[in-house]
C-alpha cells in the first residue's frame, strides 16, 4: 500500500477562439484511455515525426471534471484517512487548463474542491474524528509566501529529522466543510500575483478510533498548481528545478541506481519532496494544448510526464535494489509510529491549535461569499434576460425577412439572394443564442441547490449564533433583492414585446392605408377610362419598373393589380436594402400581401347582359323583381322616361349605389301621363349626355363615380334602356310594338269614328 508508484493523467483541454483563428488543426490523438498520439504540425513532420505517449490516463477534449476525477481522485484521496500523504499537482504551459481542471472553485468544480467533498462526506458517513487544517502557500520567485497571512513575508522551510518539512511561520486554519475551504481560498487569492506557484495543504489528523489507544495519525493533502513561466516571463525557475528531479529520478530508475536528487535547489521541491520519495500517493495532471501553436510547450509537457510516469517512488527504487522489502516494510513503519508518537506526545500537552481566524475574521469570508453567490446569480440573469430578448428580435428579423423573400423570389434574384443570405446569417445567430440561453438556463437552474449550501454552510459553521443569524439573513435579504430584480427584467420583457407588437400594428395600419389608396386610385382609374382601357397595372415593389401594362403571363406572377409607383416610398424602400434589419422601416408590401385574396378583376362590360336586352329578365335578388313585371316591361316602359330626364321626384327606378344595385320607387302619382310623355319625347332634346347628367342627378354619389355604373349597371334593369328614347339603346322589336299598338289605337279610333 506504501508503496505505490506515481500517476500520471494527461488532459487536453479544447481549442479556443485563440487557436482556432490560426488553425483547427489538432496536434494530439487520444487512440485509447492510456495512449496518446502527436502529429506535428506540416512543416516539422519530417523532422519530429508522430510519437506514441502512454500514461495512466488520457482525456480528450470532451471529458468532463466529473470524469477525470472519478477516473483518478475519487479513491486516491481517501488514503488521507489512512495517514498517507496524497499529492495532487498539475504540469503544463499557460493556459492549457491547469487551474481549470484543480482549483474551479464554482459550478463545474475543480478535482480539489471535489476531492474535498469527498473526504468530507466520508468522515461525515464513517463518523471518523478528524482534525483538518489548511494552509495556503504561494511561490513568487523562489520566495515563499503565505497567501492567508500575507504579513509574514518570505517563509522558511526546514527539514525535521522527526517531523520532516517544516514551513515556519506557516498560518494552518481548523476547517471542517469545503465551504470553508473556498472561502480561504478566495480570501487567498486576493493577496495571490499572478503566474506563480500556488500550493495549497490540508493537513490531517487522524484520531484511531480502532484499537483502544487512540493514536493520531497525520496525513498531508498538497495541491500544487503550477505556473510554467515567472513575473519575468520566463520559465520559472523552481519549475526547472522541477523537470531537472524528474529527469535524474527517471534516468536513475533506468539505471537502476541510487541518484542524487537536488530537491533543495528550489522550494518548490522542497515542497514536493515527499511527494516523490515517501509515503506518498501522488497524481500528477499534464495538461495540453490541441492546437499547433503549443505544439512545442505539449511534446515537453508530454516527456516530463512520461518521465515522472516511470517513476516509482525512491522507497520501491531502493527495495528493488536491496530486495529486503520486509526489512524497509518495517522500517518506514517505525518511523510513522515514532512520528505518530511524537504527534501524539504533543496533542496531549497543547491539544490541537485553536483557529487563529475569529469569528469576526470568518463572518467577513462567508459574507464575501454570499455576495459573489448571489452577483454570479445576478449576472446569469441577466444573461438568460439579454439572449431571450435578442432571441425574439432575431427571430422578428427573420420572419420579416422570409416575407420580404416570398414577396420578391423570382422578380428580384439579387435582392432575394441577399435577404436569403440574412435569413441564414439570423438562422445561425439564433442557433447560437439559443445554445447560450440554455447554457444559462442551466446554471442558473443550481442556483437553489446553491443556495441552501450556502445556508448550510453557515449553519454547520463553528460560528457563534449572532453571527450566523446575521449570515442567513444576508443571504435572505439577497434572495429577496434578487426576486425583485427578476421581476423587473420580467417587465421589461414585457414591455419590450409591447412595443414590438405596437411597431406591427402600426406597419399593419399603414398597409391598410396604403391598400385603401390603391383601391380608391383603381377605381378612379377605371371610372376614367372605362371599359376600353385596359386597367394599368402597376409595378412591383421594385420602384425601378416601369409602369407597365398587364400581359396574362405578368398577371400570372402579379396575380394582383400591381401598384402605381408612388405608393412605394422609394426612399425607404432602398434605406430598407441597406439596412434589412431595421423593424422600424416602413414595409410596402401590402398589395402584393393581399395575394392570397382574389385578385381585382375589373369590370368588363357586361356582353351577356347586352345581349339580353331583347328579352330582359330579371335578376332573382334584383329588387325590381318586387315590382309588378307588367309595369316595367310592357311597352309602357316609357314610364322609365322621366326618371332620367329631369325630375328626381318622378324617379320610378333610381339606382341605388349603396344598396349595389336598383331600388323600385313606387309612385303612381308622379308617373307621368302619355301627353306629358309625350310632349318629352318630341322635344328631342334628350341625348345621351343630357340622360346621363339627368340621371345621376337622381343618385347621391360623385358624378365620377356614377358614370362608371351608368354605363355598366344601368343595363340591368335593361327596363330603362328598352325605352327608345335613350339613345343608342333603342329596342327596335318595342319599337315595333309601340308603333304596332299605336297603329291599333288610330285603327280603333278611326272605327270608332266610323
Ligand atoms: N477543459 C476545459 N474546458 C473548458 N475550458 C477550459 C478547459 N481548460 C481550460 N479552459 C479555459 O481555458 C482558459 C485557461 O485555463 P487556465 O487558466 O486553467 O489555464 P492555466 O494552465 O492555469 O493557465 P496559467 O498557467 O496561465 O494560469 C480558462 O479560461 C479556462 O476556463
Amino acid at each position: 500500500m506504501l508503496l505505490e508508484n506515481i500517476k500520471v493523467a494527461i488532459r487536453i483541454r479544447p481549442f479556443n477562439n485563440k487557436d482556432l483563428e490560426i488553425s483547427d488543426k489538432c496536434t494530439l490523438k487520444v487512440t485509447d484511455q492510456e495512449t496518446l498520439l502527436t502529429i506535428p504540425p506540416v512543416e516539422r513532420e519530417v523532422k519530429q515525426g508522430k510519437k506514441i505517449y502512454k500514461f495512466n490516463w488520457v482525456f480528450d477534449q470532451i471529458a468532463s471534471q466529473k470524469d477525470i476525477f472519478e477516473k483518478t481522485l475519487e479513491y486516491q484521496v481517501l488514503c488521507l484517512l489512512d495517514g498517507i500523504n496524497v499529492t495532487l499537482f498539475s504540469y503544463g504551459a499557460s493556459g492549457t487548463g491547469k487551474s481549470h481542471t484543480l482549483m474551479k472553485l464554482n459550478e463545474d468544480y475543480g478535482l480539489l474542491i471535489r476531492a474535498l467533498n469527498q473526504l468530507f462526506q466520508t468522515i461525515h458517513i464513517k463518523k471518523r474524528k478528524i482534525s483538518m487544517k489548511f494552509s495556503y502557500l504561494e511561490i513568487q520567485q523562489e520566495q515563499l509566501y503565505d497567501l492567508l497571512n500575507n504579513m509574514n513575508g518570505n517563509l522558511e522551510i526546514r527539514d525535521d529529522i522527526d517531523k520532516g518539512l517544516i514551513i515556519n511561520g506557516m498560518r494552518e486554519i481548523d476547517v471542517v466543510s469545503t465551504q470553508e475551504v473556498i472561502n480561504l481560498i478566495q480570501y487567498g487569492k486576493r493577496q495571490k500575483s499572478s503566474k506563480q506557484h500556488e500550493i495549497l495543504i490540508l493537513t490531517n489528523y487522524i484520531q484511531d478510533n480502532i484499537g483502544s489507544n487512540n493514536e493520531i495519525s497525520v496525513s498531508k493533502f498538497i495541491i500544487a498548481d503550477l505556473g510554467w513561466i515567472d513575473k519575468s516571463g520566463q520559465k520559472s525557475a523552481s519549475l526547472q528545478v522541477l523537470n531537472d528531479c524528474i529527469s535524474l529520478m527517471s534516468e536513475a530508475q533506468n539505471k537502476k541506481i541510487q541518484p542524487f536528487i537536488p530537491y533543495r535547489n528550489s522550494k518548490l521541491t522542497r515542497i514536493l519532496k515527499d511527494s516523490f520519495s515517501g509515503n506518498s500517493k501522488t497524481l500528477i495532471i499534464g495538461c495540453v494544448s490541441p492546437s499547433i501553436i503549443n505544439y512545442e510547450d505539449t511534446i515537453q509537457t508530454l516527456e516530463y510526464c512520461q518521465m515522472a510516469s516511470g517513476i516509482f517512488n525512491q522507497g520501491i527504487i531502493k527495495n528493488l535494489q536491496q530486495n529486503n522489502h520486509q526489512e524497509d516494510f518495517k522500517l518506514i513503519y517505525d518511523q510513522l509510529v515514532n512520528e505518530n508518537a511524537e504527534l501524539k506526545k504533543q496533542l496531549n500537552n497543547k491539544s490541537i491549535q485553536k483557529p487563529i481566524i475569529n469569528d469576526k475574521e470568518q463572518t467577513k469570508l462567508y459574507e464575501e461569499n454570499i455576495i459573489d453567490h448571489f452577483n454570479n446569480e445576478q449576472d446569469i440573469n441577466q444573461s438568460i434576460f439579454k439572449y431571450k430578448w435578442e432571441i425574439e428580435q432575431i427571430k422578428f428579423n427573420i420572419n420579416e425577412n422570409q416575407e420580404n423573400l416570398q414577396r420578391i423570389d423570382g422578380i428580384d434574384r439579387k435582392a432575394a439572394d441577399s435577404f436569403r443570405h440574412l435569413i441564414e446569417q439570423d438562422q445561425k445567430l439564433l442557433y447560437n443564442y439559443q445554445e447560450q440561453l440554455t447554457k444559462f438556463q442551466k446554471e442558473a437552474s443550481n442556483f437553489g441547490i446553491q443556495r441552501t449550501a450556502l445556508q448550510e454552510n453557515v449553519n454547520q459553521s463553528n460560528l457563534s449564533n449572532s453571527y450566523k443569524l446575521y449570515l442567513i439573513n444576508l443571504i435572505e435579504k439577497h434572495i429577496l433583492r434578487l426576486e425583485v430584480y427578476e421581476i423587473k427584467l420580467k417587465e421589461q420583457i414585457n414591455e419590450l414585446h409591447r412595443q414590438q407588437h405596437e411597431r406591427i400594428m402600426a406597419i399593419q395600419r399603414s398597409q391598410i392605408t396604403l391598400r385603401d389608396r390603391i383601391i380608391a386610385d383603381q377605381r378612379k382609374h377605371i371610372i376614367q377610362h372605362g371599359k376600353n382601357h385596359s386597367v394599368q397595372h402597376y409595378s412591383q415593389i421594385d420602384t425601378t419598373t416601369e409602369v407597365i401594362d398587364g400581359t396574362k403571363a405578368k398577371l400570372k406572377h402579379y396575380p394582383l393589380p400591381k401598384v402605381k409607383d408612388h405608393y412605394f416610398n422609394r426612399e425607404a424602400y432602398i434605406q430598407r436594402k441597406e439596412s434589412p434589419k431595421s423593424i422600424f422601416s416602413p414595409r410596402l408590401q401590402t398589395p402584393l400581401q393581399l395575394k392570397d385574396k382574389k385578385p381585382f378583376v375589373p369590370k368588363t362590360p357586361h356582353t351577356k347582359i347586352l345581349d339580353n336586352l331583347s328579352t330582359p329578365t330579371l335578376p332573382k335578388q334584383n329588387p325590381l323583381a318586387k315590382a309588378p313585371p307588367q309595369k316595367i316591361i310592357d311597352s309602357k316602359s316609357m314610364v322609365a322616361l322621366p326618371l332620367i330626364t329631369t325630375n328626381r321626384n318622378l324617379s320610378k327606378f333610381v339606382y341605388d349605389w349603396r344598396g349595389g344595385g336598383y331600388k323600385f320607387i313606387e309612385d303612381a302619382n308622379k308617373i307621368p301621363s302619355q301627353r306629358e310623355l309625350k310632349q318629352i319625347i318630341q322635344s328631342k332634346q334628350h341625348t345621351q349626355q343630357s340622360l346621363d347628367k339627368s340621371f345621376f342627378t337622381t343618385s347621391s354619389r360623385s358624378t365620377s363615380t356614377k358614370r362608371v355604373s351608368f354605363k355598366q349597371s344601368l343595363l340591368l334593369p335593361g327596363k330603362v334602356h328598352e325605352s327608345p328614347y335613350v339613345k343608342g339603346f333603342i329596342n327596335k322589336e318595342i319599337q315595333r310594338k309601340i308603333k304596332l299598338q299605336q297603329l291599333n289605337q288610330k285603327m280603333m279610333k278611326a272605327s270608332k269614328k266610323k
